[in-house]
């Protein structure tokens, strides 16, 4: 074939000329407008340059991305007619972006990964995968990338407070090697918590820039000289950095992860036309893991998607399987696929691609995986989802609009609002990052940030649990009317951040709020519960108890008489009242702890407001975040 190429490649180059002028628009994957890629999936290609010895050997190009249209790539191959002279037979594909072969590291650097290496900082888990065919440029790429992330890492202005431990391993079929300490064979174990442990593997602390690129250094030695100790090893294993980046003073929730990942690559006809049976079977073994590493990136996205739409638990929909289990290396990247840790977490894909025509074949299977693995989501868009009350539904108009009303007291423009994100990545992202994007970048003070993070998760919990407030017809509910055009002023805001709800609280009771109230001094509720915390959890109105019942402190409630108030219920079937569930102090200072058992009937009338509260699994205690 290659002699084919090179017979051929004045016909080639006239064909691609004429092309240029009479070639229809190629088809392009269809995708529907209520669609949109996964926002936490990012599928890039990389075109490298034609090598030195590609040109000296005269194989022309054969892989264009167009100009006008970024993500698409054309492939022009030749075809040997059998009846007359040969034709040109092109392809087109899509990914997210693209890179050329004018395009340096830095580039790719800027524009994906920065934004993994800060998501790994605040706690996120990003993971970056390099994969292409065996010579296109997936070491250059990822050993490029390493450089950059240990400076952008190392030299930060918070050095002092995170500490960055790295590990660097490869894996080959079911072995793997610790790439830091001299190939020692290492295992993928997991633990009695179900945490996969790189048993073996020697994790390094990093104090300093110098110390990341020795061990970066140390690894690709190792990696380089793999080809004569164990035949040509680069190629046959994928390649797996992972730096853990922790913040003590944030505390152990914080840890973030980030995952550099030089993927083994599919290798040329040419190449796998002289394998033995050995070869083979590792060929075999790199395409199962990638095809399991397919259906786990795609079903994760899935998930997601589902999840963020906040139909996961719902849904009659079948939820995708996340088959992180059948293979070592998905094993391994337990942390990104495990569909049961609700771990925020970011990926993107770099396809290498070596645009010789010589390799036109592999750099179409490349391209091939490089597309199944954007996944089509629903769009969050108001359009398929009308549910105004429902942040997750908003476009990013909408949640723009939203953002600089409520940003108006703060004077900053639309321009102002920077966000790449969708909502529903952003409302995802651990707190510390949603805490770093706002205030830096749009002059929110961090009470202020905390307010619209807060507010955001409340009305999603509100249009999911179908809370009483919330209605097409009355879209306005917690914030129509700053939605609707009616500019907040800061007097506004203020009063909203002191209450931050416009519409009446008895109006938007529903269970799971947590409320403040205030005891009546001539009540004996609750006299024997100790010091009451004045707050409370809403579990059920009263009339939908049957019958009488004993609460926490021994008193026989019945559904027409308020047992807090002591007075009559002011109609028959009880309502204007509910059962609740105390929250009393914690050990920790200004901590609180739900005691279920602890109930007591709270007339509406003696509830002051709603409070915001986090659940801190650590501690197991709620504090108060608004
Ligand atoms: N963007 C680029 N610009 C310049 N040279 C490049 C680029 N990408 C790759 N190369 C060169 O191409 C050659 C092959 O690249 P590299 O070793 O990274 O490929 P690979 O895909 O990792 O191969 P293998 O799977 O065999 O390890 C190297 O000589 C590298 O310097």
């Amino acid at each position: 074939m290659e002699k084919f190429y090179l017979e051929n490649a004045d016909v080639y180059r006239a064909l691609l000329k004429s092309l240029n002028k009479t070639s229809p628009e190629p088809r392009t994957p269809q995708q529907l407008a209520t669609e949109t890629t996964s926002p936490d999936v990012v599928v890039c290609a990389r075109i490298r340059p034609l090598l030195d010895e590609d040109v000296a050997a005269g194989f022309p190009c054969a892989v264009f991305p167009r100009v006008a249209r970024p993500g698409i790539i054309d492939i022009h191959d030749l075809y040997n007619h059998p009846r007359g002279r040969p034709i040109l037979k092109s392809s087109t594909y899509q990914v997210d972006r693209t890179f050329t072969s004018q395009a340096d590291t830095g580039e790719i650097y800027d524009s994906l990964v920065a934004d993994l290496v800060a998501f790994a900082s605040n706690g996120g888990v990003g993971t970056l995968f390099a994969y292409g065919q065996t010579g296109s440029g997936k070491t250059f790429t990822i050993s490029q990338l390493e450089q950059l992330v240990a400076m952008s890492l190392m030299e930060g202005n918070d050095t002092s407070q995170r500490q960055v431990h790295m590990t660097i391993i490869d894996l080959a079929g079911n072995s793997a090697h610790d790439l830091l300490n001299s190939r020692e064979p290492i295992s993928i174990l997991e633990d009695s918590f179900g945490a996969t442990q790189l048993a073996g593997a020697v994790e390094h602390q990093v104090r300093c820039r110098d110390d990341m690129m020795e061990l970066i250094e140390r690894a690709a030695s190792f990696r380089r000289t793999a080809p004569t100790l164990k035949n040509d090893s680069s190629s046959r294993s994928h390649g797996i950095c992972r730096i853990r980046i922790t913040n003590p003073a944030a505390g152990p929730d914080s840890a973030g992860l980030l995952y550099l990942i030089d993927l083994a690559g599919s290798e040329a006809a040419r190449d796998v036309a002289t394998h033995g049976a050995d070869r083979m079977r590792e060929t075999r073994e790199i395409n199962m893991s990638l095809s399991v590493l397919k259906d786990c990136i795609r079903n994760k996205a899935e998930l997601d998607a589902l999840a963020s739409a906040g139909r996961g638990r719902k849904s009659k929909q079948r939820k995708p399987r996340v088959p992180f289990r059948q293979s070592a290396l998905t094993k391994v990247l337990k942390h990104v696929f495990e569909p049961s840790v609700d771990r925020a977490c970011k990926m993107v894909v770099v396809a290498c691609i070596n645009p010789s025509i010589a390799d036109v074949s592999p750099s179409k299977n490349t391209l091939r995986y490089a597309e199944m693995l954007r996944v089509t989501v629903p769009a969050t868009s108001a359009k398929v989802n009308q549910n105004h009350m429902d942040p997750m539904a908003w476009t990013d108009e909408q949640l723009k609009e939203w953002v600089i009303d409520k940003s108006d007291a703060c004077s900053v423009g639309s321009a102002g609002v920077p966000w790449a994100e969708s909502l529903a990545q952003l409302a995802r992202l651990p707190k510390a990052e949603f805490e770093n994007k706002c205030p830096g970048m749009i002059g929110f003070s961090s009470e202020q940030v905390n307010f619209i993070r807060s507010k955001l998760w409340q009305m999603q919990l509100d249009s999911q649990h179908g809370s009483p407030g919330t209605s097409l017809d009355d879209p306005a509910g917690l914030d129509g009317a700053n939605l609707r055009g009616q500019r907040p002023t800061s007097r506004m805001l203020t009063r909203e951040l002191n209450d931050p709800t416009t519409v009446p609280l008895r109006k938007r009771l529903r269970p799971g709020m947590i409320v403040s109230w205030n005891r009546s001094p001539s009540s004996d509720a609750g006299a024997s519960i100790s010091d009451g915390s004045g707050m409370a959890l809403i579990l059920c109105p009263v009339q939908n108890l049957d019958g009488t019942f004993i609460d926490g402190a021994a008193n026989v409630v019945n559904p027409t008489r308020s047992v807090e108030t002591g007075t009559q219920a002011r109609n028959s079937h009880g309502q204007g009242r509910y059962l609740c569930g105390q929250l009393t102090p914690g050990q920790v200072p200004e901590s609180y702890e739900l005691s279920l058992w602890h109930q007591i009937v709270i007339d509406v009338d003696v509830m002051e407001k709603e409070v915001i509260m986090e659940y801190d699994a650590q501690t197991r205690y709620y504090y108060v975040s608004l």
